[in-house]
């Protein structure tokens, strides 16, 4: 672009402009030195109109073409002649009055030797600023009237030629400039701005062609889910991606644009600088023009005055002849004293002039040097630029054509595909068809959809209806078969435990410890049947001895085992009987453990509320049942409230003021349980308290009987019945003999307590099964306590609890044969004859020794059966907090086994479902 560009050169071109700029002054010397031709006026007055007649239009028409700075010029130029005219005029006068002047001297003096005189001091060498005649030119006083016309025509013409020059300078910079390169920027841009739109305006008509394309392709296909608008849609990705690239093209173009923008301006500045430069350059060369011919002058005048100075002055010899005649001599040596004045002055301007001269050498030697700077930078930022817009220009070239590239590719590719979906399309059609009609028809078949759904329905619900009533008749047979079989389910039971006895002995063997297997006493004196899990043998003095209970369970018997066998018990509680199973045993037999159990294996109270809250969940929702519980102990005969918030408060049995005739406990806290987490809170506090009212616990809880009081009161939703059971789960007191080791003080009392109340319960035992009118259940505070759960239907369990060590023997066999005297009491009224007769065959086997009725700590007597009917489980009311506990009386009592006598079933009328 800029290989085009041609360094220009002004040249010479204003040099009426350097004839003025030399500022050359015509001061009076100077004017002196003019009028000493004596010229005509109107001569020199003539060249103005003359030589600036046709100025005028020129620069009209040179205003039209120029630059600013050459309009500049020629204005300068026009005040230049203007200034020239008036002082040519101004000029003029002052020669026509000093010619006046001289022909006026003339005259007076009528001598020529003044002429010559005065024509020696006009050829003298001019002072500072006076106009130089060129060598040659004829001397002022020689010059006519052709020879001023001359000179003006020579000036004329001076002024034509510059003229001409001005113009052929406005017309090179015309060429220059649009040969200059920032003409190729301009035509550079325009070019780029072409191009861009040839490429947008190709890039739309493929944006139309597409478009047309899909419009097309989604005019022959409306399926929404075919190939066709698939590839359609592809295209239309494809082709938003075309055209965020072309975006990103015309942006990037938009960039190089801005770059061309800002490579001009500097290219303007830059040509800026080259005028100034070109301008200084001019403005040196004028000056030098200037000191040249200055040099000249000078060597002119330095030629003068050297022929001057080897001429040697003409002294001419003038007689004196008269006084004005040595008069005038004597002016013109004063005269020729001035001239020689006038000549040192002139040599001290020569001087002064070649100072001028050597200075103006030095800057006109900076100054070239300066411009061959200008000129070095100026071609060092031209190549640069150069280079730098060959560089843009070829980026330029290759993103477009990279981008065309692209683009014809990209536009391949989507020809190709759309010329694909056409073809598909073509293929499609007929599926098309094909897939209407199937759509038709299923638009039919949906349209006749909810007629037939309806019909469907009402079919259905028929149908439904017509099952549901049909199971629902099932249901009613099958629940009243259900019940049915559960009466009998129940009747079965509760016979089956009427065969077993209403009071059943089960023995547990606790295992010898690890102290004890450690000690000499290790060696276990009881023994057990491999065959009958009912018969226990005893050796005890060389002797063995056989007790038959109605289970045994031998020292590895873990806590579920024990709890299976008694569950059936705990179960019979919700049905609404009573249940009292008592542990008992001397103290360390392990009574509490199988009772209460320990943390990770709980005994039979905590199993035993698991169990009910299991039954309870079962049957509901038909039923609605309320668990509370109590805790009691009795110690030296004395009633306290575990579960209250005085447990050293001593409470006392009563009769209900209501007249109910039965029994209650002022002050007996009852807790309502709902979850074994409740339970276990129940107990923690019973616990606490009992710990709480004693100094040792285990001493103190081997002396009192612990229980546990847990009333299961059952509400049947669908027939209104209610039922009510309580199971008395005791902690006996330990049995040993106390009484017999010769124990005193507190130890006495606490063994004659436990004596008492172990022997109160044997006579009720005894009572009952002898059928006495009268049961001393007051003798104790256990046995009253306990009333309404020995009596009647009531079930009573007792867990015989045996240490196996060889030291616990006596108490050992004290505790069974108490147990057997129990059971086979029990078993002579409930079971058959057969059974009397095993244990008398038992008894008198030759092996064992016959079993010996020790009393106390009970006495063992035989007891009567004790069977109850359903009439003895009587609501009784109950209450969260303390409340009362409502018994039978014991007429109430004696009134219901009367009845059960009628009836050999158990229970019978005392369940509900
Ligand atoms: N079946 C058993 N299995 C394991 N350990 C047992 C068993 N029976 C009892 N024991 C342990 O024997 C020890 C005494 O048992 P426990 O305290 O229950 O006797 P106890 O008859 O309640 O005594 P006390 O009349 O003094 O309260 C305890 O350490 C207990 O853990």
């Amino acid at each position: 672009m800029f290989g085009t560009r041609k360094t220009w050169d002004l040249g010479h071109a204003p040099c009426l402009q350097e004839l003025w700029k030399k500022d050359i002054s015509l001061d009076a010397s100077s004017v002196d030195f003019l009028m000493s031709d004596g010229e005509d006026e109107g001569s020199f007055l003539a060249l103005p109109t003359a030589a600036f007649s046709q100025r005028p239009s020129l620069t009209a028409e040179l205003t039209e073409k120029t630059t600013p700075t050459q309009q500049l010029l020629i204005q300068t130029l026009q005040d230049k002649v203007c200034e020239f005219q008036a002082r040519l005029r101004s000029e003029e006068v002052t020669r026509h009055l000093l010619l006046q002047q001289l022909q006026r001297q003339n005259v007076q003096d009528k001598t020529c030797s003044g002429v010559e005189a005065l024509q020696e001091e006009l050829l003298s060498p001019p002072r500072n600023g006076v106009r130089l005649l060129q060598p040659g030119e004829p001397s002022l006083d020689r010059l006519s009237c052709p020879e001023e016309e001359q000179l003006v025509t020579r000036l004329r013409t001076q002024v034509e030629e510059l003229e001409e020059k001005l113009l052929d300078q406005t017309q090179e910079v015309e060429r220059l400039r649009s040969e200059l390169g920032a003409t190729d920027l301009e035509k550079q841009l325009e070019l780029l701005v072409v191009e861009n739109e040839r490429l947008k305006q190709e890039l739309k008509s493929c944006k139309t062609s597409e478009l047309q394309s899909l419009d097309a392709a989604a005019e022959t296909c409306s399926c929404n889910h075919c190939p066709h608008s698939q590839n359609a849609e592809s295209l239309q990705r494809e082709v938003s991606r075309w055209e965020n690239q072309a975006r990103q093209r015309e942006r990037r173009l938009a960039e190089l644009e801005r770059e061309l923008l800002e490579k001009t301006a500097k290219v303007e500045t830059l040509h800026r600088q080259l005028d100034e430069s070109t301008r200084c350059l001019d403005d040196s060369r004028r000056k030098l023009d200037a000191e040249h011919k200055l040099s000249l002058r000078l060597h002119e005048c330095e030629e003068e005055l050297a022929r001057q100075a080897s001429t040697p002055p003409r002294v001419k010899t003038v007689e004196v002849e008269s006084a004005d005649s040595q008069k005038a001599v004597a002016e013109m040596q004063s005269k020729n004293a001035i001239l020689q004045e006038q000549l040192t002055v002139q040599r001290q301007l020569l001087r002064e002039l070649e100072t001028q001269l050597h200075e103006s050498q030095r800057t006109c030697a900076q100054l070239r040097t300066q411009i061959l700077v200008y000129e070095g930078e100026m071609e060092r930022a031209q190549g640069q630029l150069e280079a730098e817009m060959q560089n843009l220009e070829e980026e330029k070239n290759r993103v477009i054509e990279e981008a065309f590239i692209r683009a014809e590719s990209e536009m391949k590719a989507v020809h190709e595909n759309l010329a694909g979906v056409r073809m598909n399309l073509l293929s499609l059609q007929p599926a098309l068809r094909t897939l209407t009609c199937d759509y038709n028809c299923l638009k039919r078949q949906v349209q006749e959809f909810p007629f037939m759904l309806d019909k469907a329905i009402t079919e259905a619900k028929q149908e439904i209806c017509q099952v549901i009533s049909e199971v629902s008749s099932t249901n009613q047979e099958l629940l009243r078969k259900y019940k049915r079989e559960m009466n009998l389910r129940k009747k079965c039971h509760n016979e089956l435990v009427r065969l077993k006895g209403n009071i059943r002995v089960f023995c547990r063997v606790r295992p010898v410890s690890q102290e004890e297997q450690d000690s000499a006493d290790a060696k276990t004196m009881l023994s057990f049947d491999s065959d009958d899990d009912a018969i226990l043998y005893l050796s005890n003095k060389g002797k063995i001895m056989t007790f038959e209970l109605d289970k045994v369970f031998p020292p590895h018997a873990t806590q579920e085992e024990v709890f299976q066998e008694v569950q059936s018990l705990v179960t019979s509680c919700i049905d609404g009987f009573n249940v009292c199973i008592f542990a008992y045993g001397q103290t360390g037999s392990g009574k509490t453990y199988t009772m209460e159990g320990v943390a990770d294996d709980p005994g039979i109270n905590q199993r035993a509320l698991r169990l009910l809250f299991s039954e309870v969940t079962d049957k509901a929702p038909d039923w609605d049942y309320k668990i509370t519980v109590s805790m009691v102990e009795i110690y030296n005969e004395t009633l306290r409230n575990l579960l209250g918030d005085t447990p050293t408060e001593k409470l006392d049995i009563k009769m209900n003021p209501d007249g109910s005739g039965q029994l209650y406990v002022p002050g007996l806290t009852e807790f309502t349980v709902q979850s074994p987490e409740d339970i276990n809170r129940v107990f923690e506090l019973g616990h606490m308290n009992r710990a709480t009212a004693c100094t040792n616990l285990n001493e103190h809880s081997s002396r009192s009987h612990a229980l546990l009081i847990i009333t299961v009161c059952g509400f049947n939703t669908a027939t209104g019945n209610r039922t009510q059971g309580k199971l008395n789960l005791v902690d006996l007191a330990g049995s040993e003999r106390i009484g017999k080791s010769g124990a005193e003080g507190s130890r006495l009392r606490e063994a004659q307590c436990i004596n008492k109340s172990l022997s109160a319960l044997g006579d009720v035992i005894n009572a009952l099964r002898s059928k006495h009118a009268h049961v001393p259940f007051r003798n104790s505070r256990l046995t009253y306590l306990l009333q309404d759960s020995l009596s009647g239907d009531s079930k009573t369990l007792m867990m015989v609890q045996v240490s196996p060590l060889p030291s616990n023997m006596s108490e050992s066999v004290c505790s069974l044969k108490f147990a057997q005297r129990v059971r086979s009491v029990e078993l002579s009224s409930a079971s058959s004859s057969s059974r009397r007769h095993e244990n008398s065959s038992t008894s008198s086997s030759p092996t064992h020794d016959s079993v010996e009725l020790d009393s106390p700590p009970v006495t063992p007597v035989p007891l009567p059966i004790s069977r109850a009917s359903s009439a003895g489980s009587t609501l009784s009311s109950a209450s969260r907090t303390p409340s009362s506990s409502r018994r039978r009386s014991q007429s109430q009592l004696s009134t219901d086994r009367q009845v059960d006598r009628a009836s050999p079933l158990v229970g019978d009328g005392g369940q509900d479902d």
